[in-house]
């Protein structure tokens, strides 16, 4: 078969094209050579504001003020000198020009002389501990290469290290905590202090990277957490952790974060709460923050061993079962939810004996909130009578199947006054404030993967659900909207989310003329502190004249109405 020719355009086409292609490359490298300056200057700016952009992220909160300030008065300066714009716009360009150079003879991530001496600093430290007299080619030696080991390096924008990747000899007992903590402490001490790090080791493949941890941002308000029934948000975590290999880049992860989701009710594996922390740690504040989210889909009994009035705002809402503050008052309240939850018990029983659901009234989520029940026990013993704790028990053995949730706080101080049955039932552990390593390993089981540092804002702390991983968390502001020291946008956030008052107590706050000031604590308004457990239809109703035939409300259970 005869050959068909090429179209003419392939075959005349293909000169044409090489001549245009050298032409565009001839002139792109002219242009290159014109502009060169200008690329350089603007990838200078683009490395200034990166640096600038890194140092604002890692600029605590409470200094940004006074560093805007400054900012803002160099500016007045500059533009009140004679020919002081001009001058600090030559100084920015110089200052660009020398920052977006091409350093020469460097490969583009290579470090510079004093980033390659911090890291021969690490290595040599690195020596005793991954080093053995038998090995005859060590991958740490004094004076050897650290190229070799380290895999991967980032360092801030002051020089500091942010990242390392490193691997380290196989017969390293990567297995043995005090071999760990031995190494990291080595990190801790070359990489700096007073910033938090996590340490990912990777047996499989003998790897371990250091991280720098941005802090957790400290101003998530309280807000309507996108949750299902039977989820609670503690707070906000670090995104979920990658391999090492595969880890970003230090900087860009600034802010990113995630929300640590607790579930309760039957199929929980955790399902009551135990929150420790130093005096001011926020452990109040996340109680009111799961209180809140509680009320969302269920009803909410809430004892305060403090006595402070922390949960005022709560009094006479919707789905709150009472808010307690004395020793009486607190064992009446939990005697009611001990007879609750063993009556839930019953019902589920009989309901799955007979083949039918179980009623609404038994599943209705019911949380049972102890704030410092070690002051309320104290209490309770000066007065002769006994310790209110001890009433949690069948609500912490059998809430579980009841829909009963229990959440204590106590100081961390006085965690010894704890009872057996909140340590033991209590497997969804949280820390807030300043702690040491063998303080978290002691509450959460283990030690966090991370570094604790010594100064924290309130509500940062750890949490770890049953077996889990332990995980930095940073509770969401939930001030008590009463408190004229919180921020009135916090307060503000919270008063949102507060269920409607009940009848009766909507009509006397309306009267008091502000929709969401309450009463002061029942006790302190000299109420008999047993009277303040009360049924929710008489809550929802309490306006109503003796006698007057209350609609029941949905959830009403006849239990309730004992009290
Ligand atoms: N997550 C948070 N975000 C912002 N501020 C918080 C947070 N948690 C607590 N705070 C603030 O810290 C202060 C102490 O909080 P809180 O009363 O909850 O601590 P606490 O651990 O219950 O202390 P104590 O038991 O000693 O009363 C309050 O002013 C509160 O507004």
């Amino acid at each position: 078969m005869a050959r068909r020719p090429l179209p003419r355009i392939l075959r005349t086409g293909g000169e044409h094209l090489a001549r245009g292609r050298e032409l565009a490359r001839t002139a792109g490298a002219g242009a290159t050579d014109v502009l060169h300056p200008v690329i350089t200057v603007a990838r200078g700016l683009g490395r200034l504001t990166v640096v600038s952009r890194r140092r604002w992220t890692d600029t605590p909160k409470d200094r940004r003020g006074p560093l805007l300030f400054l900012a803002a008065s160099v500016l007045l300066a500059v533009v009140l000198t004679p020919y002081g714009a001009l001058l600090a716009a030559a100084a920015l360009m110089a200052a660009a020009a020398w920052r977006g150079r091409d350093r020469a003879g460097r490969p583009a991530g290579a470090p510079d002389d004093e980033q390659a001496q911090r890291l021969r600093s690490f290595y040599e430290a690195l020596v005793p501990h991954f080093s053995v007299t038998e090995d005859p080619v060590p991958l740490y030696s004094h004076g050897g290469d650290w190229q070799e080991p380290f895999e991967a390096h980032e360092f801030d924008g002051a020089g500091r290290i942010a990242r390392l990747v490193l691997r380290y000899p196989a017969y390293f007992a990567d297995g043995e905590a005090e071999a760990r903590v031995r190494v990291e402490q080595t990190l801790l001490a070359k990489a700096g202090r007073g910033r938090e790090y996590r340490f990912v080791w990777e047996e499989e493949a003998n790897r371990l990277a250091l991280e720098v941890l941005p802090p957790l941002p400290a101003d998530i308000a309280a807000h309507a957490f996108d949750t299902a029934p039977g989820e609670t948000v503690l707070g906000v975590t670090d995104p979920p952790e990658v391999s090492c290999a595969l880890a970003p880049d230090a900087g860009e992860r600034g802010g990113e974060v995630r929300p640590v989701v607790w579930r309760t009710g039957s199929r929980s594996t955790e399902p009551h709460l135990l929150a420790l922390g130093s005096p001011g740690s926020g452990t109040s504040t996340l109680l009111r923050c799961l209180v809140l989210q509680a009320l969302r889909h269920g009803d909410v009994l809430i004892v305060d061993g403090g006595a402070a009035g922390e949960y005022a705002c709560l009094v006479g809402r919707s789905g709150v079962v009472a808010v307690e503050c004395s020793p009486a008052g607190a064992r009446a309240s939990l005697e009611w939810a001990v007879r609750e939850t063993e009556r839930r018990l019953i019902a589920a029983s009989r309901a799955r004996q007979s083949g039918i659901p179980v009623p609404e009234d038994a599943r209705r989520p019911l949380w049972i909130v102890v704030d410092r029940p070690a002051a309320l026990g104290h209490l309770a013993a000066a007065e002769g009578g006994g310790d209110p704790q001890a009433l949690l028990q069948v609500p912490l053995r059998h809430g579980r199947a009841a829909g009963v949730t229990v959440v204590v706080a106590e100081h961390l101080e006085n965690a010894d006054a704890l009872g057996e049955a909140v340590r033991q039932h209590t497997r969804a552990r949280v820390l807030l404030g300043p702690s040491s390593v063998p303080q978290l390993a002691a509450v959460l089981g283990t030690a966090p993967r991370t570094t604790p540092p010594s100064l924290v804002p309130a509500g940062r702390g750890y949490v770890r659900l049953g077996a889990g991983p332990v995980l930095r968390v940073q509770v969401p502001a939930t001030p008590d909207p009463y408190d004229e020291t919180a921020a009135e946008g916090q307060r503000e956030a919270v008063r949102e989310l507060l269920p409607p008052r009940t009848a009766g107590t909507a009509a006397s706050a309306g009267e008091a003329g502000t929709v969401n000031e309450v009463a002061e604590p029942p006790e302190v308004a000299g109420v008999p502190a047993v009277d303040i457990v009360k049924d929710p239809r008489s809550l929802d109703e309490p306006g109503l004249p003796a006698g007057t035939e209350a609609e029941p409300p949905e959830h009403a259970e006849p239990s309730r109405a004992e009290l």
